[in-house]
This record gives C-alpha cells, sequence and structure tokens, in this order.
C-alpha cells in the first residue's frame, strides 16, 4: 500500500508510515510533551445516530437531555429561504415533516443550516422520512430468512458477483421505470438499515461538496476496507448494503443520486466498518455513558489500536480530540485505544478486537503478555 503524501500533513506531530505488522500507522516527527491535542478533527464524513436516539441527541453538537425529546426540530420556514428559485426541489411546504433533523436550541438549528448546500441534505432526507413508514411497515423480522443469508460463504467474488447482478440488471430495470412504480419498488426496510441509509446519504453529500485536494477527501479514499472480513463474518450483510442501494438509487434527488455508485457505496461502508469512532454521551463514566452511534473521521483513522496506547481520545461536542497522554519520543508509534476493555486479561481482551475489529492485536503490551514465562 502506497502512502500518499497528503497524508503525511495530517497533524504538524505525526506522519503516516509503513509498519511490519498493522499497516500503516502513526508516528511522531519529534517529542511530544504529556497533554498536547496532536490532533483535533471537526470534519466527519458520515454520522449514525441510532434510531432510539434520533430525537433524544442534537444534530449539531451531540448534546443529550436524559432521553428528552430535543426542543428544536425543523420546520418549513426554517428551510424555505435555503432553497433556490430556481431548484426542482422535492421539499414539500405543506407536508413538511422536518427531515428527521432535532436540535438543543436555536442556535444549534441555526448553525446546521448555515453549512454550504446543506438544502440539498435536508431534501435527501426529508425524503427518505416521508417514505420509511412504508418500507418499515413491510418489515418484518424472518429469522429463518436471516439465518439462511447467514449461512452464505462468502468471498471476494460472491460479493462481486451480488453487485454485477444489481449493475447489470438490477438499475437497467430501475430506469426504465416511471417515477412511481419506482417507488413501488423500495424495499421493506429495518430501523437499522434506515440509520445506515442517512449514514450513506451524509456522506455521499460530504464527498460531493469536498474540495478533492483536501486532506479530509484524501485520507476518505486511502482508508483501509474491512468488507470482505465484516461481511464473511456477517454475511447478511451482503444483503443489507443491497438495501441500502436499492433505498438510496431510488429515492435521491439527482443531485445526490449522482454521486451513488457502488464502489463509493463499497468504499463507505466497507471503511465504515474499521475505522468509524463511537459516538459517545459526553462526561458520563464509561461504564455508564450512552451509546449514540458512530461517526468517521478520516483523518484520525491512521492510528492503530495498542492495549496501552499514548493517546487519549474524548469528544467535545462535534469535535474528537487526541491527546498525548504520556512523553512521547521522536519516532515512537502514536496509537489509541479502540476497544475500551483494556483492563480484561490477555486472551478475552484479544479475542475482543479479533471478533470486534478483526485483527490480531500486534501492540507491545500483547506481545509482552503472550511471552512464554520461564
Ligand atoms: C483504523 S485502521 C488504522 C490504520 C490502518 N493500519 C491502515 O493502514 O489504514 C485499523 C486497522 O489497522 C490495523 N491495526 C490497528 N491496530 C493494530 C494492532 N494493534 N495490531 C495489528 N493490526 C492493527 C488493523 O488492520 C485494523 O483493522
Amino acid at each position: 500500500m502506497t502512502i500518499d503524501e497528503d497524508v503525511h500533513a495530517i497533524s504538524p506531530y505525526f506522519e503516516v508510515r509503513q509498519t511490519a505488522w498493522g499497516g500503516r500507522a502513526c508516528f511522531s516527527n519529534g517529542n511530544i510533551p504529556k497533554g498536547t491535542t496532536v490532533l483535533k478533527v471537526a470534519n466527519s464524513t458520515g454520522i449514525s445516530i441510532s434510531y432510539e436516539f434520533r430525537k433524544e441527541v442534537c444534530h449539531n453538537c451531540f448534546a443529550y437531555d436524559n432521553a428528552r425529546t430535543m426542543k428544536y426540530k425543523l420546520n418549513y420556514d426554517c428551510v424555505k429561504n435555503l432553497i433556490p428559485p430556481d431548484a426542482n426541489c422535492k421539499i414539500n411546504p405543506k407536508k413538511f415533516l422536518g427531515a428527521g433533523l432535532w436540535f438543543c436550541s436555536e442556535y444549534c438549528r441555526s448553525s446546521y443550516l448555515q453549512k454550504p448546500n446543506i438544502i440539498e441534505l435536508v431534501e435527501c432526507y426529508e425524503l427518505l422520512l416521508c417514505h420509511f413508514p412504508n418500507m418499515l411497515k413491510r418489515y418484518n423480522t424472518d429469522i429463518e430468512q436471516e439465518n439462511k443469508l447467514n449461512s452464505i460463504s462468502i468471498s471476494e467474488s460472491i460479493i462481486q458477483s451480488a453487485w454485477d447482478e444489481i449493475e447489470s440488471n438490477w438499475i437497467p430495470r430501475i430506469d426504465h421505470m416511471k417515477p412511481t412504480k419506482k417507488v413501488s419498488q423500495l424495499p421493506a426496510i429495518s430501523e437499522d438499515e434506515y440509520c445506515c441509509i442517512r449514514f450513506v446519504c451524509e456522506s455521499l453529500f460530504n464527498l460531493k461538496h469536498m474540495e478533492r485536494q483536501c486532506i479530509t477527501y484524501r485520507a476518505f479514499n486511502m482508508l483501509q476496507s474491512n468488507e470482505l472480513s465484516k461481511i464473511s463474518k456477517f454475511p447478511v450483510l451482503l444483503h443489507f448494503q443491497k438495501l441500502v442501494f436499492q433505498t438510496l438509487y431510488i429515492l435521491l434527488p439527482s443531485h445526490t443520486r449522482k454521486m451513488l455508485t457502488i464502489s463509493l457505496l463499497r468504499h463507505i461502508l466497507g471503511t465504515e466498518y474499521g475505522n468509524a469512532f463511537g459516538l459517545w454521551q459526553e462526561g458520563e463514566a464509561a461504564e455508564s455513558r450512552e451509546y449514540f452511534g458512530y461517526w468517521v473521521f478520516p483523518e484520525a483513522s491512521y492510528f492503530n489500536h495498542s492495549c496501552t496506547p499514548n493517546v487519549t481520545k474524548y469528544r467535545k461536542g462535534n469535535i474528537m480530540l487526541f491527546n498525548v497522554n504520556t512523553d512521547i519520543k521522536k519516532n515512537e508509534q502514536i496509537c489509541i485505544d479502540y476497544s475500551g476493555v483494556l483492563e480484561l486479561p490477555t486472551v478475552k481482551r484479544r479475542k475482543f478486537l479479533a471478533d470486534s475489529w478483526f485483527f490480531d492485536c500486534a501492540c507491545e503490551r500483547c506481545k509482552s503478555e503472550l511471552q512464554p514465562v520461564h
């Protein structure tokens, strides 16, 4: 894997280099004193808030108020001035549902709406929200079908032929249909699929409007995909991904649908599996905080994991910070903890990492704890 020169510019404190055992990783450029913030990121490419928390978490700052519904949602008056006069916008003024966006304050609502071109994303979310109840109504948990889908043995070529089938049969068939007939082809989906669809939708929107030369865009393109490992473990995900694609293909307005290619969707989802950060409640102890969902920060995805991490990550509103928790010497690897289970004994900790993150941890602590005792 080559390391794009620009990825070196992620932080003045470290550069990204190839390792012998864990792909690419971050190495300090010089001595770094304890307490230094080596990375601060606000440019997530996509966020997924779980269905359960959709009204309880502010979509701008991710504040949470003990399961209370956020006070501010979108109404048509908030968005009408954002619709360009000549746009063929599908937002219905009389039936506007609020795009599934909830905020803790007027300030957060207006900050969110100030993002350039945001009306495109609001329109996509609104269309999804309008159609979702019908799609959910038709969904029923079919354990037998799920077990059947999960029993398929997955390989690169099985994944490829599933997508080839969509490309050569399903898309041309849909393209020939009238709009109302297309909508009748929407699949039945669950709440999890709906949240994933919103995540992909936001990723497409953000990528569409990102400078091609900017560090976030370049770092995103170079992210490592864990598609094969994850789908091999949960084959039903292949079916899940096809439903996500089909829904977006049918519903997205043309401005965002032109971004939707099978290869981009596979990269968005394949890289999410190994690179997303948990979106956790702020200010609570690790054992009692709520898990709201996940988000992807491409620049922060080149830190490898260590069971004795020298960097601590935390969230402050919609920003992620990475602070050095010990003095670091020049050329030392800078690592974070992916797992949240560092107190577990070696075997259990390593099993957790292998099962949830798909790698056999090769950090120094694991190496030393695995040494035979003489
Ligand atoms: C978020 S990425 C980190 C950057 C990654 N090394 C790369 O080249 O893109 C996570 C992946 O890095 C590798 N990795 C991270 N920490 C590791 C560790 N302690 N031991 C072995 N592999 C590790 C695994 O392949 C994992 O799926």
